[in-house]
């Protein structure tokens, strides 16, 4: 896709060929190694290779290996092949895909030829190419390097920003969550190096010029050789005091990218980029690895792996330190500040953590990995390499997490790392001893430009696919020596296994290349791995090694052969890995089996789909809350109706109580006696009201009257004669007699029949008591009523308020006030007027004895009070014979009945009533709403009909006169 213009180059290319197309620089030795030297020395055939570990116990991987890579030769057409091997016997990777796999370094090769295994060729080839074009190669490689390190110190100003990063790291040495600062990944600042450089098409081109000007092998062995960046990092010896004579026989020129030594033999090793232990981790992330993680955000895979002995600081390169972070941190800013800068391109970060220990992959983000500490951590599922031509190689099942931000991402790391050290614990030592290995995967599609809104831009995609990319940083465990205990020595076999297979597939690359011509030699010679590590992936290899032995465990020889070792790898690794670096394919989502892995693409129309889902919901939503809100103002339409018909309906019963409680009353008083005569005529007036009343009144009537009929037909004879003829004016005739000390009330009659008027005032009173209740009841559920409506009205309204209807509501809530008050007084004037009803029946009883106890008196010679008593008396014999019978039938009645009251008992009952009927007044006057008591008129309490029956009509079925109440 990028078009070579498109490609930042430094100045220094336009004159000399890029780094990385000039032919390989061999290990060299210096000019100083005379010829006698170099022959007096070891020759390199004669040289140690690294100390290997035994390889006796692998037979039946290497065996296993053997058959899965014959039929993987057999049918290496066949590259959809998705099967499961183990670590160990993983064959070749399919051609497609070009990434440096784990199982490269994992597994065992023991079926590698010996020859393979040995080093002394390649040592060879790299140590005793001629001077001469050591030096032309030099040379070249010095002007590159001169214009990278130019760059690279343009670019120092990120690193220093860097150095000041808020990085953490904990005691134990993890970096920690927070990113570095910002660092420009602008391709402008950045060196140019042979890795970087490339770009499909460009990259034969480019090749081709490079070996011609080189006047090297075939361009085809060399055309991808600049995609793989090969770095020394030198680790401070803290015992040497920066004495230069510490250093020995070794020598360090970072400004030329070499590396020098004096021993028994004499080496000059040329790299990429040779880091002194002054250099610190943005240096060396800025010369090795910037541009590398640039070109996977456009689109390459590419890998960062450090390689070197155990505690030579591959740990501290990868990861870093607070104050110097390292590859990892600074690769994933680098990472965020590229989208940032891209605005034209959307992307989508995945991240998946293993390790490799002991020959099993480990998945450090999994639930079981962040937790696994002690024996009953959950096991977890086994992790096995798959491939097949669309993904190449993979591990499976591995989780991936989304990130979105670096912090994010580096929180993921070092989750990772924790679940790493954690294990470490289980298995003891395991962090140190493990290939970790941190896989950022890349997506990408284009945007279409001039989007209008964000959600356009968001949703709006470009014609191409998405691009699928990606970077593993990986730290390998180190290589050492057999350890003292049992567990070390397995693991140090494991892993020193698995770094020889890297040594020796690196190895047989040279090899194979050397041969190229011969196909038949290719064909009998697998090499596994091949493609893996000359495949599509840009590859930087930072070596860390030692210079002196102080502080390190092993003896200062093996100390110096193990760096020499690394050295060595380092030398072929940069000769012979050869990398066709090609852009990754664009996926299209939704089509085929490659797509569907794409999960920006698959986001992408999960979004639209979601977005389309999301329109849906809240359209019906909104119809949904229309509806909710039609039917809500109905049911309150419906229930404001239904509040005010009961309202009415409440107002109609209450009325209705009301005017039947009245009639009650009226009838209670004439039923009492009180009124027996003039409720007579109210009763009659009153009973046609109801007809219910009119029915209980009858009954009461009845009764009433039939009693006082029945019980003095004598007594109400003399009694109408005497009125008649001394009150004729009115009709009445008040008699007030004091009762002998020890008479009752009532005569044998009155007795009988005062219990049936007793009875029937209690029954009315139950009756009255009753409808009040009711009444009550009523009431109550008015007020609740009127409560509640008000509340729904309040809660209604509330919005209207700010609108200015708020006077009408609380006009309304006023209105409802007053009626509650209303109704409350209403109850309260009922209650008094029970009270008063009690009360009368109280005097009704009180006045019937004081009307029977003077005609006692007159009849066995009790003394005159007044005239009317005397022209009483004096009426015809007849009457007096029926109220002496009368006073007899009392007499007789009293002597058979001792319980009489007394006369003080009558004056405290009349007393009482005085008592309660000046209340009565009181009440009148106080209440809000006249009882219609008229004071001093008489006790009737209809607040409706008021008039007073202050006088009773004199019965003409009785001679009793009753006794006007105000006494
Ligand atoms: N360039 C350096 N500058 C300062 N300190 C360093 C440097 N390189 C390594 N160290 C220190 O050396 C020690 C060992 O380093 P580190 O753990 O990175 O080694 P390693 O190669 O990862 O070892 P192993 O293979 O055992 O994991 C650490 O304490 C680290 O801080």
């Amino acid at each position: 896709m990028a078009t070579p213009s498109a490609l930042p180059r430094s100045s220094s290319q336009a004159s000399n060929p890029p780094t990385g197309s000039v032919p390989p620089r061999r290990l060299k030795p210096l000019s100083t190694v005379s010829d006698s030297q170099r022959s007096a020395s070891p020759s390199p055939s004669k040289l140690r290779p690294p100390t290997r570990p035994s390889l006796g116990g692998n037979a039946q991987s290497n065996s296993s290996m053997r058959s899965v890579s014959s039929t993987m030769t057999s049918n290496g057409a066949d590259k959809s092949l998705r099967r499961s091997v183990s670590i160990a016997a993983f064959p070749q990777p399919p051609k497609s895909n070009g990434r440096l796999s784990m199982a490269s370094i994992s597994s065992s090769t023991s079926n590698v030829p010996s020859t393979a295994r040995s080093t002394p060729d390649i040592t060879k080839s790299a140590t005793m190419k001629p001077r001469k074009q050591s030096r032309l190669s030099s040379g070249t490689t010095a002007s590159n390097r001169s214009s990278k390190v130019v760059s690279l110190l343009d670019n120092s100003s990120d690193g220093k920003i860097v150095l000041n990063a808020a990085a953490s790291r904990d005691s134990e040495g993890q970096f920690s969550i927070s990113p570095p600062h910002s660092r420009s990944s602008s391709a402008q600042g950045s060196y140019s190096t042979s890795a970087t450089t490339f770009d499909e098409n460009e990259e034969t081109e480019h090749d081709s010029r490079d070996s011609l000007a080189a006047g090297k092998k075939g361009a085809r062995s060399k055309e991808a050789k600049g995609n793989v960046i090969v770095s020394v990092r030198v680790r401070p010896d803290t015992g040497a005091n920066e004495n230069p004579r510490a250093e020995g026989e070794w020598m360090v020129d970072g400004r030329r990218s070499l590396i020098a030594f004096r021993g028994k033999e004499s080496y000059d090793y040329l790299y990429d980029n040779v880091f002194t232990a002054h250099d610190n981790n943005s240096k060396v992330y800025d010369a090795s690895a910037k541009r590398l993680v640039r070109r996977v955000m456009e689109g390459y895979h590419g890998t960062v792996f450090a390689y070197g002995m155990t505690g030579t600081g591959k740990t501290f390169s990868m990861q870093g330190t607070a104050s110097s972070p390292g590859v990892i941190p600074l690769a994933i800013t680098d990472i965020f500040s590229y989208i940032r800068e891209t605005p034209h391109r959307e992307f989508l970060l995945r991240v998946s953590y293993l390790e490799i220990y002991n020959e099993k992959i480990h998945d450090l983000l999994s639930a079981s990995s962040a937790g696994a500490t002690g024996p009953n951590a959950p096991p977890q599922e086994e992790i096995k390499l798959r491939e097949d031509s669309k993904r190449g190689v993979y591990a499976t099942p591995l989780k991936e997490e989304i990130v979105q931000s670096p912090t994010q991402l580096l929180r993921v790391i070092a989750r990772g790392d924790h679940a790493r050290r954690t294990g470490s614990t289980q298995f003891n030592a395991r962090s140190s001893r493990s290939h970790a290995v941190v896989q950022i995967v890349v997506e990408s599609r284009e945007r279409v430009p001039n989007g209008n809104s964000t959600q356009d831009k968001r949703s709006a995609v470009g014609p191409g696919g998405v691009r699928v990319s990606t970077l593993s940083l990986i730290d390998l465990a180190g290589s050492e020596r057999a350890a003292e205990n049992k567990e070390r020595r397995t693991e140090g076999a494991h892993i020193n296994k698995s770094l020889l297979t890297l040594g020796t597939v690196i190895a047989r690359l040279s090899e194979s290349k050397d041969k190229s011509a011969s196909a038949a030699d290719k064909e009998s010679k697998h090499l596994p791995y091949r493609d893996t590590l000359s495949g599509n992936s840009l590859v930087s290899i930072l070596c860390t090694i030692q210079i002196g032995a102080s502080g390190s465990a092993a003896p200062a020889n093996t100390h110096t052969n193990e760096t020499l070792n690394t050295l060595k790898f380092a030398a072929r690794a940069k000769n012979n890995i050869v990398s066709h670096a090609k852009r990754a394919e664009e996926a299209y989502g939704g089509n085929g089996d490659g797509g569907s892995r794409v999960l920006l693409e698959r986001y992408r129309m999960e979004i639209q789909s979601l977005r389309a889902q999301l329109e849906n919901q809240s359209k019906t939503q909104a119809e949904n809350d229309m509806k909710m809100e039609e039917e809500r103002m109905e049911k309150e339409a419906e229930a404001r109706h239904e509040e005010q018909m009961l309202e009415m309906q409440l107002a109609r019963t209450a009325l209705k109580e009301r005017i039947e409680h009245l009639n009650r009353l009226i009838l209670s008083s004439k039923s009492t006696g009180v009124n027996s005569h003039g409720g007579t005529a109210s009763f009659d007036r009153l009973s046609t009201m109801s007809g219910m009343n009119e029915t209980r009144a009858r009954s009461l009537y009845s009764s009433s009257s039939q009693s006082t009929l029945g019980a003095n037909s004598l007594r109400r004879t003399v009694s109408q004669q005497s009125l008649h003829s001394t009150e004729p004016s009115n009709g009445y005739q008040f008699r007030r007699t004091s009762m002998a000390p020890d008479e009752d009330d009532d005569t044998v009659g009155e007795f009988g029949d005062g219990n049936a008027s007793l009875q029937m005032q209690v029954t009315a009173l139950q009756a009255d008591l009753a409808d009040k209740n009711r009444y009550i009841s009523t009431l109550e559920r008015r007020l609740l009523q009127a409560r509640r409506s008000s509340h729904s009205r309040m809660s209604m309204g509330l919005a209207q308020l700010k609108n200015g209807d708020d006077a009408d509501m609380m006009a309304l809530l006023r209105e409802k006030d007053m009626e509650i008050s209303e109704l409350r007084i209403q109850l309260d004037d009922k209650d008094r007027m029970l009270t008063a009803l009690r009360s009368a029946a109280r005097q009704r009883d009180v006045a019937q004895m004081t009307i029977d106890v003077p005609s006692q008196d007159k009849r066995f010679g009790g003394h005159q009070t007044n005239g009317s008593n005397a022209s009483s008396l004096a009426s015809p014999l007849s009457a007096g014979s029926s109220v002496n019978g009368l006073s007899l039938a009392s007499i007789s009645e009293r002597e058979t009945h001792p319980n009489r009251k007394s006369v003080d008992e009558v004056s405290r009952m009349l007393d009482e009533m005085i008592q309660d009927r000046v209340e009565q007044g009181h009440l009148n006057k106080t209440s809000r709403r006249s009882l219609l008591f008229a004071s001093g008129t008489g006790n009737h309490p209809d607040p409706i009909s008021p008039k007073p029956p202050a006088i009773s009509v004199p019965d003409p079925r009785t001679s009793i006169v009753e006794v006007p109440e105000n006494v």
